[in-house]
Formats: structure tokens, sequence, C-alpha cells
């Protein structure tokens, strides 16, 4: 049945746009990190990430706020929907203009009918929203799961503050502790091989091109660049400003999935069904 939920829910060509199923990706994930959970949580996780978006919206996206930055994933999905509710249900917000951060976030807006911007447009963005795989205790995001990273770290450095949302399974205290698939890398193609050697030399740990499911050979992103998948020593003490800047600096590497030093605050939906907000 797993393997069955999972190949339904990764196969989808556009499997975030379609409002995917997060039971199967929480099923996904679980199965990778060699976890199981009992069927309460899984039912839980879609109404905690429901639960966090609804909260950062609601405090976060007022009459005042002129331009929005929308990211990517399953949770961005339930902030979306909230947006669209507040502007064709409850007649507010009808200026507001949504920039996207992905493929994925451009036709949810579209989707929802809000205002499309961009950032050749609208670069001063208000307030940036967006989901993790993991935030640490001092907030340091692993962003990029979803393959989005690149365009969802532009967007969240021109707003002026930047608004993340998660379920529980997201939240640790060191990062590696939840997140098990690695640090995601975006890469110049021909560059990957270079790439991955520098930085297990560096930093230690493993680095694996993310392979695509349905398509043969590597994952293509949204620019056109492969994925790197960069499995760190759990148990070393890193300095993740320090391998951020270091990572970025290596010809070729477009953007690190490290969000250090950008989160303004994290609202996470707890299983017990309250929202858990955390800022620094
Ligand atoms: O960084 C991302 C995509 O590249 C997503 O924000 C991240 O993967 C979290 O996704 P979800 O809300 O589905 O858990």
């Amino acid at each position: 049945m797993l393997l069955g939920l999972l190949r339904r829910g990764f196969s989808r060509p556009h499997f975030y746009q379609h409002h995917l199923n997060a039971q199967q990706l929480f099923l996904g994930a679980a199965l990778l990190c060699g976890q199981t959970r009992n069927m309460a949580d899984e039912i839980s996780l879609d109404e905690a990430k429901k639960k966090a978006a609804r909260t950062a919206v609601d405090e976060w996206v007022t009459e005042g706020t002129k331009i929005l930055g929308i990211g990517s994933g399953s949770t961005v999905v339930f902030a979306v929907q909230r947006i669209a509710e507040r502007v064709w249900k409850d007649g507010e917000l009808t200026d507001l203009i949504c920039v996207p951060s992905s493929y994925q976030a451009q036709h949810l807006i579209l989707d929802y009918n809000l205002n499309l911007g961009s950032l050749d447009r609208n670069p001063n963005i208000d307030v940036a929203i967006d989901g993790a795989d993991e935030v640490d205790g001092r907030m340091v995001c692993i962003k990029g799961g979803g393959g989005c990273l690149l365009q969802e770290k532009v967007v969240a450095s021109c707003a002026k503050k930047f608004i993340v949302v998660a379920d529980y399974t997201k939240q640790s205290t060191r990062l590696g502790e939840q997140w098990c698939r690695g640090v995601p890398i975006e890469v110049a193609p021909m560059a990957y091989v270079p790439i991955k050697l520098q930085i297990e030399a560096m930093f230690g740990g493993e680095v694996s091109l993310r392979m695509a499911k349905v398509k043969a050979g590597p994952i293509i992103t949204d620019n056109g660049n492969f994925l790197l998948d960069w499995k760190f020593v759990a148990k070393r003490e890193y300095n993740w400003d320090e391998v951020n800047r270091g990572i970025t600096m290596i010809p070729g590497v477009l953007e690190t999935g490290l969000f250090v030093n950008m989160a303004h605050k994290c609202y996470f939906g707890m299983a017990d069904g309250n929202v858990k907000a955390q800022t620094k």
C-alpha cells in the first residue's frame, strides 16, 4: 500500500500544484527515512499544515500588505487557499500582488485567481510565506525538498519578513534530527561532479545527484539545473552560515537549501491541534 501511495503521489507531473495529498508525501518521507508512524499522526499532518498556514496568513497578511511572496510545497497550498478565501469570500486584500517562487507557486496563484506579480515588477516584497523541510533551534532552515530552493531564496531575500509554515515533523533542535535527505543544492549540470567532490572534501558526508522518479536521469529544476543532496555528518557541529557561504563559493553552485538568518518567524502546526510560533 505504501508503495502504491508513493508511486501515485510522486509520479504526478506537478504533484504540488494538484494540492498533493500530504499523507502520501509524509508516508514517502517516512519510508525514505526508515520511520513509520501510526495512522493518527498521519491523519493530523495535513490538518497541522493547514493550521500553521492559516495562522501565518491571518497574522502577517493585512490590508497593509501589498506584495506577498509565495513559497512552494504542500503547506503553502493551504496558505494560498486562505488568502483566496479572504479575497473571494470576505472581499479583503483585493489589491494584493503575489510573487511566485516556483512553477508550482505561479500556477497556484493563477488557479486561485490571485494577482500574479514578478520580481521584475515587484522587487520589494512585504512578506514572503514559505514551507521548510526542517527548522532548527536557531531558525536555520533546510529547504528544497521539492526542488525549488533557488527561486525561493531569491524571493525570501527580497522580503522584509520571511515567514515559515510547517507541520510539527519539521521542528528540531539540530539539523538532521528530522530531515534525513540532506541539504539540497542547485548546481550547473556540467559542474556537478567537481562540486560533489569539493563539498565532500570540505565538509564530509556524502553528496548525491537527485534522480527523477518517472524520467530517466536526474531531476531538472525550474531553472534548468541539477540538484545535489548533501547528507552531512549528523553528529558533526557545523557552523551553517560558514557552510552555506563555503558551498556557495564553489563555481557552478547556484544556491544551497540552507536558509541562515532569513526566517523571521516560524509557525508549526502541532499534533495536538495547536500552532506553535518560534522566533529567534
Ligand atoms: O522548500 C520547499 C520546496 O523546494 C518546500 O517549502 C519544502 O520542501 C516544504 O514542503 P512541504 O510544505 O510540502 O512540507
